[in-house]
């Protein structure tokens, strides 16, 4: 009988990483394929914290564990340099350590390959030097990556410098069917130079990974990305990752879901509520809480808003003065929400996001238009791709001191849900969404095919 397989799957240690790599993993682990999901030490306690219960009760499908990532437990996991130093210090030759183990326990499973994230490719380095077949995951906008293998001739030609920064004043343009990047658009942009040149060594690293790489499997579908596609060799298009595609329970978040926002989703009228939710690393300054506060209120209507204590860079929100009496019929503010839920719901009319790649990808699976609010990394190309190419979203502006004040939050909300046209793409591409992940859509067919590869 052959031996069962099993495949050991690393995420880039950050919520946006771990979701959607432990909505794949479930998806492998259904297919009777043992998986073992190595996280951060740290990471592993947040996850392990906000287990649902009925994860807890049933037999788990898959085998979560941890090693170390250098630093001790109090320091600060915020400072990226430090983190990503201590990382690719310490993590190959734990993670050697563990597969090796793993090798020497398990004699009746085959490790058939190492998953992962296009972010952690020190651990493609580590499965190439023992001799593993490597798959990595790509989670962000895939017309990113893209850009990403453009870097060597867009410096070659001079249009950009080796830190990334715009020579030229030009646009960049990949193919007709991919929104132009300005440079404000590029994923490693930043107004900080320091910050800028981190995240542009991060995009250099992604092509070493990709060239350890024997396949990239993308979260996304062939007809949303069929442009982008072409352009990255070894892409295999099997998402969107959802939870909702195979399990009721889901075990990738840091901090609890808070599940009676869906219960007083359930009292609103349909079509009603704006969800409003930045993903995991948007960092607003106080000024710009009571703005988005303030421009919810003004619309006067009803808002589910998700805070969690990265949106107020660690400290307890604060509000403007009365402003939680004043919506208390109006609103509901949690700290982490069932954001496949929340925007599955009926009542929920449109999303305001910061347009991470797994939001824009949950949002358009489930037909909310959105407003596009984006911070960082692939954000703004998504944010293009939301508004100018599949034309589901607005838009909101800053002013001329940087902040989206009050009266654009509320005269684009308001815009947005009165907006037929907008409303009508979204339930188009919802549709064909979900024709992909169904029987016989691309991404079911290649998600087969790669299982397929798993077991022979
Ligand atoms: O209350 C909440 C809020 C968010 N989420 C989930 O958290 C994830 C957030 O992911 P994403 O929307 O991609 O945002 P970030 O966490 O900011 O993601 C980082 O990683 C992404 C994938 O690489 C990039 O596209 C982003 O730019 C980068 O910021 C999603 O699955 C959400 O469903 C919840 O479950 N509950």
């Amino acid at each position: 009988m052959a031996r069962q397989p099993h495949v050991i799957v690393i995420p880039h240690a950050a919520q946006g990483h771990v979701a959607p790599l432990m909505k794949l993993s479930l998806q492998i682990a259904a297919h009777g394929v043992k998986v073992t999901f190595v996280n951060t030490e740290f990471i592993h306690e947040k996850v392990m914290a906000s287990l649902p219960a009925k994860v807890e009760e049933e037999k788990r499908l898959i085998s979560l564990v941890s090693i170390p990532d250098g630093l001790e437990p109090e320091d600060d996991r915020q400072d990226f340099v430090k983190l990503t130093e201590s990382i690719l210090r310490v993590m190959p030759g734990n993670l050697r350590n563990l597969i090796e183990n793993i090798k020497r326990s398990d004699v009746d499973e085959q490790i058939v390959c190492v998953i992962a994230d296009m972010a952690a490719g020190w651990a493609l380095e580590v499965a190439n030097e023992m001799g593993i077949k490597r798959v990595a995951v790509l989670l962000s906008g895939p017309a990113s990556m893209a850009l990403a293998l453009h870097v060597p001739q867009l410096i070659d030609a001079g249009i950009i410098d080796t830190d990334g920064t715009l020579i030229k004043d030009e646009s960049i343009i990949l193919s007709e069917d991919i929104p132009a990047w300005r440079s404000s658009d590029f994923s490693w942009s930043c107004s900080d130079p320091v910050m800028q040149k981190v995240l542009f060594v991060y995009v250099s690293t992604a092509l070493k990974t990709f060239k350890f790489a024997d396949q990239l499997l993308c979260n996304t579908f062939y007809e949303l990305d069929s442009s982008v596609m072409k352009l990255i060799p070894k892409a295999i298009p099997i998402g969107p990752f959802l939870a909702s595609n195979h399990i009721e329970a889901f075990a990738g978040n840091f901090c609890p879901e808070d599940s009676t926002c869906l219960s007083w989703l359930d009292k609103q009228p349909a079509g009603s509520v704006v969800y409003v939710a930045l993903g995991s690393t948007t960092i607003l300054n106080p000024q710009q809480v009571d703005e988005l506060a303030l421009g919810l209120e003004l619309t006067g209507i009803p808002f589910l808003w998700v805070i969690s204590s990265n949106l107020t860079n660690g400290s307890t929100a604060k509000f403007p003065e009365g402003f939680i009496d004043r919506v208390a019929d109006l609103g509901k503010i949690v700290e982490w929400a069932p954001q496949e839920k929340v925007l599955a719901h009926p009542s929920v009319a449109c999303f305001v996001s910061h347009c991470g790649w797994n939001s824009t990808l949950e949002g358009l699976t489930m037909g909310k238009p959105f407003l596009c609010w984006p911070y960082f990394a692939d954000q703004f190309h998504n944010r293009s791709y939301i508004c100018d190419v599949w034309k589901i979203g607005l838009a909101v502006d800053k002013d001329e001191n940087g902040i989206i004040t009050r009266n654009e939050m509320s005269t684009k909300i308001k815009t947005l849900i009165s907006s037929d046209g907008i409303k009508a793409n979204a339930l188009q591409l919802k549709e064909v969404a979900r024709k992909s992940v169904n029987e016989g859509g691309s991404s079911f067919k290649n998600f087969t095919s790669f299982i397929e590869l798993i077991w022979h």
